[in-house]
């Protein structure tokens, strides 16, 4: 049985196979389609294991106000209704089961796993996978992958009280294989939490390094967003992988998980990012935006593009796999000895003045994490203004990427939150006088409208960048109506009003000049600064 699938698209084929086509044309932006709205049996949606004590098993929201099943104490809720909607979908069956593992001493399975164990129990489970490509031959050939998904497979029928025959660890090696190819890992855009989804339907996507959509995901939901004008009869293309800067990973990583070859256009000429940037189609959407400027998104100013220089391509090569991940899970001494160490690695990059490509960009992201989580406001602000001018628009050139958006959100609660740093270089050392300078050039800007503008901004984007209900939305809403509630503004207030609706007027662009960008630019001047005073060894 084909799966059901969303107004708006339809089922057909190609040499990729099934894919998801447009029956109606989209513009940037849009929803395209909501899936697993609202949730059926046939969507599986697991929040990671290591999250589920303080993550709500049903509505997938983190929350310290849990209350755990009292069958199996593995699985918690937040409220009563979920836990019933739980019972009514999965847990009922599993919920014998995870007795079972803490009976036997663990305090969980993992996700994969749990999924597996759903599939061999539900049968509506086990029609949503059933259809689904598998790639069991080329997983096969790929030993130490395979070895590991035995492993997964025989704990999966252990748990699921099958008995282990040739026969029915084949049939848990397929859905395993299954559940790779078409499972995505769910990021809550609000949470950071993550875990597993998979939808049938969902999984009909094909995928392309330059996508014409994206996805989202808002607890049990997925929604899946045009990056560009879609036409009637097109098909469309997410990308199943982070942008990759380069191609050679990109492509490693698409065949480990999902066996084929890419030959999108990004693939077969091989582009970086700022020639990516050159070709969107919509450029003129960041006329409303802090990069109005299109100029600059046309011509970068960079001093070479990536991809005619094989120094360069090599040094991304070398240092993307080093320098990419995460480090939330660093202590703060890691975390600088570890920024150290990739500011320096990334030197060729930031010397080319290409801050737009990974994985230098993600060292800004990272620093800025750890600045802001320090309390180091005055730094998080000038990295932030950074990334949002010369990083994030040129990785991301459609104004409403949730990215884009939340860094701007993050502008403004920096900005609102700021407090005034004290001014006294005489007896500071070099990198607090940064600060100070910072602070100065704070003293001159009227926040409260730079927070107006900026969370308008938000206000604009959010429901494209990811939906009504996105807490940053709904965030820079109440922002929004703290300010306006603030008295004597009523002139800012009309300022403001007349930008918002004719932002490419005379005047209008004149205050944004001087009000927003002059300020955000200013700030943005101390970003590597801060990184060289920070970061150099
Ligand atoms: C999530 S499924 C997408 C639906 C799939 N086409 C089908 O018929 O079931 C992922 C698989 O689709 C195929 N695929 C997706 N994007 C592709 C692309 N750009 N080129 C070739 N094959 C692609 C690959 O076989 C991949 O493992």
């Amino acid at each position: 049985m084909p799966p059901t699938l969303p107004p708006g698209l339809t089922l057909t084929t190609s040499p990729r196979g099934r894919g998801l086509t447009a029956t109606q044309a989209f513009r940037p932006g849009d929803t395209i389609a909501l899936f697993n709205d609202p949730p059926s049996s046939s969507t599986l949606a697991l929040p990671d294991s290591h999250q589920l004590p303080q993550t709500c098993s049903w509505c997938l929201s983190p929350t310290t106000d849990v209350r755990a099943c009292t069958g199996c104490r593995t699985v918690s809720y937040c409220a009563l209704a979920c836990q019933r909607a739980d019972w009514r979908g999965a847990h009922k069956a599993e919920c014998k089961v995870l007795q079972r593992v803490r009976a036997e001493g663990h305090s969980g399975l993992p996700g994969t796993v749990r999924a597996l164990v759903q599939v061999l129990l539900l049968s509506s489970s086990a029609a949503a996978v059933g259809e689904l490509e598998g790639h069991v031959d080329a997983f096969r050939r790929d030993m130490a992958v395979w070895r590991d998904m035995e492993v997964q497979a025989l704990a999966g029928l252990h748990y699921a009280g099958r008995e282990t025959t040739p026969q029915s660890l084949a049939g848990a090696m397929e859905i395993l294989c299954k559940l790779r190819v078409n499972s995505f890992d769910r990021l809550d855009a609000d949470l950071g939490e993550t875990g597993m989804f998979l939808n049938p339907a969902l999984a009909m996507v094909n995928h392309s390094c330059v996508p014409n959509a994206f996805v989202q995901f808002s607890g049990r939901k997925a929604i899946l967003h045009a990056n560009q004008e879609i036409a009637k009869d097109e098909e469309i293309t997410i990308s199943y992988i982070e942008p990759m800067p380069h191609r050679t990973q990109r492509q490693e990583a698409l065949k480990r998980r999902y066996h084929f070859d890419c030959n999108c256009p990004r693939c077969e000429d091989d582009l970086d990012v700022y020639q990516l940037c050159r070709r969107y189609p919509h450029l003129e959407l960041n006329s409303f935006s802090l990069v109005p400027d299109l100029d600059r998104l046309r011509n970068p100013p960079i001093r070479r593009f990536l991809h005619s220089d094989e120094t360069l391509k090599q040094v991304v090569r070398d240092v993307y796999p080093t320098c990419s991940q995460s480090l939330q899970d660093h202590t703060p001494e890691t975390t600088v000895k570890e920024l150290k160490r990739r500011w320096k690695a990334c030197e060729p990059l930031w010397k080319s003045e290409l801050y737009a490509v990974d994985p230098i960009s993600h060292v800004f992201t990272e620093a800025n994490v750890y600045f802001s989580g320090n309390g180091n406001f005055a730094y998080s602000i000038a990295i932030s203004c950074f990334l949002a001018l010369h990083c994030e628009p040129f990785r991301f050139p459609m104004p409403f990427a949730p990215h884009r958006v939340k860094g701007l959100f993050m502008i403004a609660k920096l900005l609102a939150n700021i407090g005034p740093i004290p001014l006294n270089q005489e007896t500071r050392g070099a990198s607090e006088s940064i600060g100070a300078n910072i602070s100065q050039v704070l003293s001159r800007v009227d926040q409260a409208t730079m927070c107006q503008v900026i969370a308008s901004l938000v206000v604009r984007y959010g429901p494209a960048a990811h939906s009504a209900e996105w807490q940053v939305y709904g965030q820079a809403k109440d922002m929004l109506s703290d300010i306006g509630s603030l008295p004597g503004r009523e002139l800012e207030d009309t300022t403001i009003r007349a930008f918002l609706v004719n932002p490419k007027g005379v005047e209008e662009a004149r205050f944004f000049e001087s009000a927003i960008l002059t300020p955000i630019r200013a700030l943005s001047q101390f970003a590597l600064e801060i990184m060289a005073s920070e970061f150099s060894s």
